[in-house]
């Protein structure tokens, strides 16, 4: 199993952000996805899965090969942390939440209501719903934002036994996640080139407010 992307243009908001984007992964790979703020990061994410089209370009992993992790936990709140990883395993055809729980290190939160856990607790939570999904390549968007020190390093455990039982790791992030073995693909040189007629000269204003 791979994930091929080629020649990969995306844009958000109807302006074009990334062009020519090309990049394999494959399993027992990760990739550190780096770039500005506003470069195109998440929209690209959402691309490979499958949240928006391209404007051009290939992507050769289905969407449901795919676990997606993006800047919001997608908790229920009201439900405990054991029936919110029973609850996804579940709508992806999987049960058993053990191993989520004990990796993410939520095993003496699990009879607590989402509601009540703090930032990092939850998004401890949201990324173990990608161990109950069983999918092959997790697709992660900024994962480690509330992280203590100790849970990034926790997280990056967990990646690395997901490389090393055959997934993969795409991750769009501003820190170092310590995974020295991944991969860095830095998106600045693939901005895209505004189209002449629009009158930008960058993704700023040319005097609108004048
Ligand atoms: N819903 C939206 N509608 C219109 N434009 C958007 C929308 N969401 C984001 N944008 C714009 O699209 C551009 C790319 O945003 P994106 O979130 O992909 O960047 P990023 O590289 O992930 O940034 P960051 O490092 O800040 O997370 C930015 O200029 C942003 O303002």
């Amino acid at each position: 199993m791979d994930l091929r992307v080629t020649d990969l243009a995306v844009a958000r908001g109807g302006i074009p952000l990334l062009e020519g984007v090309s990049f394999t992964l494959n399993a027992g790979e990760a990739l550190v996805l780096r770039g500005p703020n506003g470069c195109g990061k998440t929209t690209l994410l959402r691309a490979i899965a499958g949240l928006q089209p391209a404007l051009q370009g290939q992507i050769t992993c289905p969407p449901d090969q795919i676990a997606y992790a993006a800047h919001a936990d997608g908790i229920k709140a009201t439900l405990t942390v054991a029936e919110n990883l029973q609850f996804w395993a579940a709508i992806h055809g999987h049960r058993g939440i053990d191993a989520a729980l004990q990796s993410l290190n939520l095993a003496d939160l699990a009879d607590r209501p989402a509601q009540t856990l703090s930032a990092g607790q939850k998004r401890r939570l949201g990324l173990a719903r990608l161990l109950v999904t069983k999918r092959w390549l997790w697709v992660l968007d900024e994962p480690t934002v509330s992280l203590d020190t100790a849970s990034v390093t926790l997280f990056a455990e967990v990646i690395r036994t997901h490389l090393a039982t055959g997934g993969a790791a795409l991750i769009a992030t501003h820190i170092d996640l310590g995974l020295s073995e991944a991969a860095r693909l830095d998106l600045t040189p693939y901005k895209a080139q505004m189209p002449a007629d629009l009158g930008f000269d960058d993704l700023g204003f040319d005097g609108a407010f004048l």
